[in-house]
């Protein structure tokens, strides 16, 4: 088994938001692997990171990920810093993964205060651009399709995916 689609990306790209329109236009479940971190943890996100501190965070992240790709057929969206595990990365080989890009302006926009992002807690926007210049290979790394969001309302952005996948 195997997703129809995994989703990849910066915080606010969308991934949750396009990816559950997706997954609906399809007709398949979506799946997204902070949902299933917080289920395994029984907390959300936020509260993993201050009780349990980041590298739990990941493990659990790694080991989510490695499951719905073994385990799920649907659309698939990985949290933003997912991708930053050689063994996740690995993983993503063979797989037909979108990369969400967006540019930091929009990114800020989107995720407001950071909100229930905890790397987003302090100065979002001088985070997201660090980030970002991080990420943005390792993204590329790992995609086999590029949809560029800036400026674009979800419902388009889901129908370039649809016709991505259907061609
Ligand atoms: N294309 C878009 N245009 C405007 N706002 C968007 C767009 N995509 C997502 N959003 C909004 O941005 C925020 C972050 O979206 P989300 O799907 O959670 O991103 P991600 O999962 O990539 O971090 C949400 O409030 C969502 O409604
Ligand atoms: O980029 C990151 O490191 C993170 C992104 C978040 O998911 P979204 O990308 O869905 O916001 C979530 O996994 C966590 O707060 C860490
Ligand atoms: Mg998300």
């Amino acid at each position: 088994m195997r997703p129809a689609c995994v989703l990849v990306g910066l915080m606010g790209a969308g991934k949750t938001t396009v990816g559950t329109a997706l997954a609906q236009r399809l007709g398949v479940e979506f799946r997204d692997t902070d949902h299933d971190v917080e289920a395994v943890a029984g907390k959300p996100v936020s509260e993993i990171f201050i009780d349990d501190g980041e590298d739990h965070f990941r493990a659990l992240e790694r080991a989510a990920v490695a499951t719905a790709l073994e385990t799920f057929d649907g659309v698939l969206a990985l949290g933003g810093g997912a991708i930053l595990a050689d063994e996740t990365r690995a993983r993503l080989a063979g797989h037909t993964v979108v990369f969400l890009s967006v540019d930091l302006t929009d990114a800020v926009k989107r995720v407001g205060l950071g909100a229930g992002r905890p790397l987003l807690a302090i100065n979002p926007r001088a985070t997201l651009r660090h980030l970002m210049s991080q990420r943005a290979p390792l993204y590329r790394e790992v995609a086999t399709h590029v949809v560029v969001t800036d400026g674009r309302e979800p419902t388009e952005i889901t129908d370039e995916i649809l016709a991505l996948l259907t061609r």
